[in-house]
C-alpha cells in the first residue's frame, strides 16, 4: 500500500515552548522535526513526506533530507488564529489529495524524535485494515498520528483531547503499546528523557549527547 505522510512543523522562534527557557530549545525543536521526517523517509510504504511549515530555514534542511515542503499559508493561518495547527494540516491534506489521489494519508506530529522506520511500517500495516485510524500519544489523551485510506475524508482535530475528538469522528485507535516510538511526542523535558531512553534519532541525539544529563535534569 502506498502512503503519503503530512507533517506540520511550527518552526522557530515559537516552537516547543513547553520545553521551557533553555538555550537549546530552538535547536531541539528543529532536531525533533528532522528526526521525525528522517524516519518517515526511511520507512517502506511511505512514498512522500509533505511538511507544512512557515519556517524557511528549517524547510531547506527538511527538503535536503527529501521532504516536499508546503509553505504554510499565513493568510489561512491568520484566518484561524485560534487553530493554526489544524489549519496547517488541512492545507497539507488538500495538497496531498490533489497531487496523490490514490494514496492513503497519515498525518504525524513533527515532534517524534525517537520515531523508528520499523514502528512506522508496523503502524501502516495495522492501519491498512481500517478506513480511519489513529495512534494515541503515550499518555492516551492526545494523538500523534491520524490516518485515512485513499478517498476517505479526514478532518484533523489535533490539540488538547484530540484522541477523543478523532475517535468521535470515526478514527479507530490502533493496537500499539505505549512503549512504541510512534506514541512518544516530546512536549516537555520529561518527555525528552523518556524519548532518550527509547533511543533518539541522530539530529536530536547529537544535541542531547553534547550536554550529558541535560535531558534528564531539567
Ligand atoms: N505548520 C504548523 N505546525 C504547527 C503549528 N502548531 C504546532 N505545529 C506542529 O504540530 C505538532 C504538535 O504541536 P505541539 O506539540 O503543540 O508543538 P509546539 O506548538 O511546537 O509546542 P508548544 O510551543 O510547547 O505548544 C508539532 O510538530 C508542531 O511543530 C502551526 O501553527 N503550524
Ligand atoms: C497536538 C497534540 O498534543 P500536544 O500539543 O500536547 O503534543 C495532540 O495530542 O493532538
Amino acid at each position: 500500500m502506498s502512503w503519503v505522510a503530512i507533517v506540520p512543523v511550527k518552526g522557530n522562534p515559537g516552537a516547543k515552548s513547553r520545553l521551557g527557557e533553555r538555550p537549546d530549545r530552538a535547536g531541539l525543536a528543529d532536531a525533533f522535526a528532522l528526526d521525525t521526517v528522517g524516519a518517515l523517509l526511511s520507512a517502506r510504504g511511505i512514498d512522500r513526506v509533505l511538511v507544512v511549515t512557515g519556517d524557511g530555514e528549517l524547510a531547506v534542511r527538511l527538503a535536503d533530507l527529501g521532504a516536499d515542503i508546503v509553505r504554510e499559508d499565513p493568510v489561512r493561518a491568520s484566518a484561524a488564529p485560534t487553530d493554526p495547527l489544524n489549519a496547517a494540516i488541512r492545507q497539507g491534506l488538500l495538497v496531498a489529495r490533489a497531487a496523490f489521489p490514490q494514496a492513503n494519508l497519515a498525518v504525524l506530529t513533527g515532534d517524534l524524535p525517537a520515531l523508528t522506520p520499523a514502528d512506522v511500517e508496523h503502524t501502516l500495516r495495522l492501519a491498512a485494515g481500517q478506513e480511519r485510524s489513529l495512534v494515541p500519544d503515550a499518555a492516551g489523551a492526545g494523538t500523534t498520528t491520524l490516518l485515512a485510506l485513499a478517498g476517505i475524508p479526514i478532518e484533523p482535530r489535533f490539540g488538547v483531547g484530540s484522541r477523543a475528538a478523532h475517535e468521535a469522528a470515526g478514527h479507530v485507535p490502533l493496537g500499539l503499546p505505549a512503549s512504541v516510538s510512534i506514541r512518544h511526542d516530546v512536549d516537555t523535558a520529561a518527555d525528552l528523557a523518556v524519548a532518550q531512553r527509547l533511543g533518539l534519532g541522530p539530529h536530536t541525539r547529537l544535541l542531547v549527547d553534547g550536554a550529558p544529563g541535560a535531558a534528564a535534569s531539567r
